[in-house]
């Protein structure tokens, strides 16, 4: 099963690595990768489609991106697609609607954010075979609600009402949690505290792996340098590099040479 990096990354304390991934060509390429699972994130709608926040993702869209990342990955691979922005708030038709969506585009689970007011439908998705991660701290589609991008959990209650809705999100059977944007000693006490695998994304390195935006690590967001982002490449640099290039050989003849043109 795709998912057994989870479990078993968190039973040897072997640390559980993730990306985003939103087309076929990135897949293909980072099927060889060691990532352990990737992650279709409605952060699309921001890193691939301009807007800026999460909430115009819609699960057509999220389907669309799904199936594409599957064919580049293969079966072989953990893939995780996220709910968008109200799908899991409305109805239970709706939500299961979406999960179908995804689910039959090729994900191995769906990740929702929050749990508050929607305990009984994550326990009714896991019930009904799908498995669910969890996503709690910096939930982006609640945004405006927290008013801004901000670090969560700071004071003495809201840490204790994430660590109480961790226990809740595992007590309804979701594989894994993601904790965005939360003071380092609080993911690290609910990592501890909790059988489930905790994901950080800006939680620090005392949970049980990490996921960052694909663009991010690779250095092609030059516009979006949060505290917990690291590029691990110059690649924004290195294709503006060979783009100038082709540039510079299309104008001084040296392409195409012969071998590239039909005799
Ligand atoms: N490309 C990309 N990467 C992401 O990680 C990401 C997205 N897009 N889109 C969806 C959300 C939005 N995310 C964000 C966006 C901004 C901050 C930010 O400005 N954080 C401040 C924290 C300020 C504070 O409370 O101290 C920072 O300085 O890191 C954090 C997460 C994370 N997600
Ligand atoms: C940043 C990750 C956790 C995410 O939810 C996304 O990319 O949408
Ligand atoms: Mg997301």
């Amino acid at each position: 099963m795709n998912l057994q990096v989870f479990t078993d990354g968190k039973a040897h304390g072997r640390k559980i690595t993730m990306m985003t991934c939103y087309d076929y060509s990135s897949a293909r390429i980072l099927r060889q990768s060691a990532v352990d699972a990737f992650l279709v994130g409605d952060s699309l709608a921001m890193t691939l489609y301009g807007h800026d926040s999460t909430l115009p993702a819609t699960t057509e869209m999220m389907a669309r991106h799904t199936a594409a990342v599957r064919k580049g990955l293969g079966p072989d691979r953990a893939l995780i697609a996220d709910l968008p922005f109200l799908e899991h708030r409305g109805s239970l038709d709706r939500a299961m609607d979406a999960v179908r969506a995804l689910m039959v585009a090729g994900a191995d689970a769906v990740k929702l954010e929050g749990i508050r007011g929607h305990e009984a439908l994550v326990g009714h998705i896991v019930e009904s075979g799908i498995p669910v991660m969890g996503h709690l701290g910096l939930t982006p589609q609640a945004v405006h609600g927290l008013g801004g991008y901000r670090v969560q959990g700071r004071d003495k209650a809201a840490a204790e009402a994430m660590i109480e809705q961790a226990r809740t999100l595992q007590e309804q059977g979701v594989f894994a949690l993601v904790l965005e944007c939360v003071p380092e000693k609080l993911a690290a006490t609910i990592a501890a505290q909790l059988e489930l695998p905790v994901i950080g994304i800006g939680a620090g390195s005392d949970v049980d792996g990490q996921v960052l935006v694909q663009q991010d690590l690779l250095g092609m967001n030059l516009d979006f340098s949060p505290r917990f982002v690291r590029a691990f490449a110059a690649t924004a640099e290195d294709w503006i590099g060979a783009v100038d290039e082709y540039c510079r050989a299309v104008q001084e003849k040296r392409f195409p040479a012969a071998k590239e043109s039909f005799q």
